[in-house]
């Protein structure tokens, strides 16, 4: 059983007057970005990134944009160590790029970390103690000052090590489980460290609040960043930053909103890899912000590749509908999706819109390298005829009426159904080809031959069925008239010619193509369908009556 009094709020909310965050309604632009991907998705891998996949991640956070890379935890592993190494000796860090390590405040690790770092031409020296109430109890067993007295240390240490190693160096301190400590004491902690490292006009210091776990509602969070962004010391030499996780399932909220309250900057990981349920996603942030018009300054044009070098690097997933990202986020299969979304393409197109709002597609998928024909509309029994017709005929130039779309639509859905999987486009094709399609399992026509007579047409026409051929003479007020009269007269059937419509289909070799579309009722109201394709437009007219024809003999498809 599940037993909820277990449970306790466990974090601090700060007093009500921090909320002007609220009055804002939107991100005006995009924050300092630092990918941590390489020290917390890192760490929270089940393999760690070896010395390779490193460097290959590391190219692809350069190429997405990322100024600022937190690329290892150096005193965690020679691996780690390595690394750093191997970007500094190499001159692999480029002007406008700082990396980032991550050092506990503790005297060995602070020095391992520098002799990673030394020569760097740009880098952060991260450092971080835990100040939680659970914390302090249980893991330090230390007392407020104690605790306080771990980052002071610390902070002297990193100042007096970068004066004494070669290298750029700047300064970000973590209170680490910001988000399970009460405001005032962390905001105590931070300005006793910045006293240390005196900030200035040279000497920006990066003061950055996890949610180590997160343990609130985003709004909660917002206010305290809101109350530390009021009353840290040397608030303008200060680089306010954000280090969400997202254990609640909110960690974009959770930075949305404390970005409002005025952090300048934002740590996480590309699809949210990192401890437990992961960083926050830079990945959905940037693209909330691109889909309000807002210039991220991250390149993520072309996602598909973001998506094969996470996978390949770090062995993990892509979860199929993670936002933007994941292979179903377009993919609409529900019918009254279609429907709006194919209506949607069609008004955008005929009136030319620059600005992008299709029904149910947040943004334009061709902006981060999708396409519409493989991940938009996609078949299966839940489809409408709106999207299946679309389908047909964005892919393969087929426009049917409308009522043809609908039974077409049943047909595509019925076999779905039946077999139990999607319908991938060349299926859908092979359906509406198989079933109607210049079909010739019954009555074909061998030859034909008109004479026009003032306004009427006069045919003499040679059916075969069976391999039997049968001459036929037939008048009508047009060749279609004329040769649906003649196969009445040929078969006796009794039914009208409800449905016509016909247009050129272009590329398809150097001449066009006519496509025509016939649908014949019964008295008793049944409808029987068929097409036909042929570069003569009246050849066209005949295969798709005798289509309908056919499929009218032997019952309907
Ligand atoms: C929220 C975060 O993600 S923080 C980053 C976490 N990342 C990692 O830990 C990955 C890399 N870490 C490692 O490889 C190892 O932990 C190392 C090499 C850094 C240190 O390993 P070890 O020396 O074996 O120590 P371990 O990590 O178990 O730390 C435990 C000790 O450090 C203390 N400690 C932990 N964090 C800190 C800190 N930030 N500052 C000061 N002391 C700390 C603990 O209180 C404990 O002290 P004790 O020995 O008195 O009991
Ligand atoms: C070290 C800090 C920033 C951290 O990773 C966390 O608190 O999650």
């Amino acid at each position: 059983m599940m037993d909820a009094s277990k449970y306790k709020v466990g974090y601090f909310p700060v007093s009500k007057e921090y909320n002007k965050w609220v009055e804002k309604d939107h991100i005006e632009k995009a924050p300092i970005w630092c990918s941590v991907d390489m020290r917390d998705g890192n760490q929270s891998l089940v393999i760690p990134m070896s010395l390779e996949e490193k460097l290959e991640y590391y190219k692809v956070l350069l190429q997405v944009g990322f100024k600022e890379i937190e690329v290892g935890f150096p005193a965690a592993s020679e691996t780690e160590y390595e690394f750093l190494r191997t970007l500094i000796d190499n001159n692999m860090i480029p002007e406008d790029v700082t990396v980032q390590v991550l050092t506990q405040c503790r005297e060995h690790i602070i020095r391992k970390t520098f002799d990673a770092c030394k020569g760097a031409p740009s880098a952060i020296i991260h450092f971080y103690n835990s100040v939680s109430v659970a914390q302090r109890e249980q893991v330090f067993k230390k007392s407020k000052e104690e605790i306080k007295k771990i980052a002071v240390d610390g902070a002297k240490l990193v100042k007096k090590l970068a004066a004494e190693y070669e290298g750029n160096f700047r300064f970000e301190y973590s209170p680490e489980s910001f988000t399970g400590t009460e405001p005032e004491y962390a905001l105590e902690v931070c300005n006793a460290v910045l006293d240390v490292l005196e900030p200035s006009e040279t000497n920006n210091v990066i003061i950055n609040l996890p949610v180590t776990v997160e343990m609130s509602m985003p709004h909660v969070y917002a206010s305290q960043v809101e109350y530390m962004s009021e009353n840290l010391k040397y608030r303008e030499f200060v680089t306010l930053s954000l280090h969400p996780h997202n254990d609640r399932g909110t960690g974009v909220a959770d930075t949305e909103l404390a970005l409002l309250a005025g952090a300048d900057r934002v740590e996480g990981t590309l699809f949210g890899n990192g401890e437990r349920t992961g960083n926050v996603d830079i990945i959905t942030l940037a693209m909330n912000m691109y889909s309000h018009g807002v210039d991220p300054k991250l390149d993520f044009s072309d996602m598909p590749y973001l998506v094969d070098e996470y996978e390949k690097c770090t062995r993990m997933h892509v979860y199929e509908r993670a936002p933007y990202a994941g292979a179903l986020v377009f993919a609409a299969f529900s019918g009254s999706h279609q429907d709006a979304i194919a209506k949607g393409m069609k008004y955008r197109a005929k009136n030319k819109l620059h600005q992008w709002n299709v029904p149910y597609i947040p943004i334009d998928p061709k902006d981060i390298g999708r396409t519409y024909d493989a991940d938009v509309i996609r078949v299966n029994s839940q489809s409408g005829k709106g999207g299946i017709g679309y389908l047909l005929e964005q892919t393969y130039g087929y426009n049917l009426p409308p009522k043809m779309r609908e039974h077409f639509s049943y047909l595509c859905k019925d076999i779905s159904d039946h077999e139990h999987k999607e319908l991938k486009p060349d299926e859908v094709l092979n359906i509406f080809e198989e079933n109607y399609l210049n079909l010739t399992n019954g009555v074909t026509v061998t030859d034909f031959e008109f004479m026009r007579d003032k306004d009427n047409v006069k045919i003499g026409i040679t059916f075969a069925k069976d391999g039997e051929e049968t001459e036929m003479e037939a008048e009508g007020n047009g060749s279609l008239n004329a040769i649906n009269n003649a196969l009445r007269a040929y078969t006796g059937a009794e039914y009208t010619l409800q449905v016509f419509t016909q247009h050129s289909m272009q590329g398809q070799g150097s001449q066009s193509v006519a496509a025509s579309y016939i649908g014949l009722e019964k008295e008793d109201g049944s409808m029987f369908w068929g097409a036909g394709t042929d570069t003569d437009v009246v050849k066209a007219n005949t295969k798709a009556l005798l289509s309908a024809y056919n499929n009218m003999i032997k019952g309907g498809n």
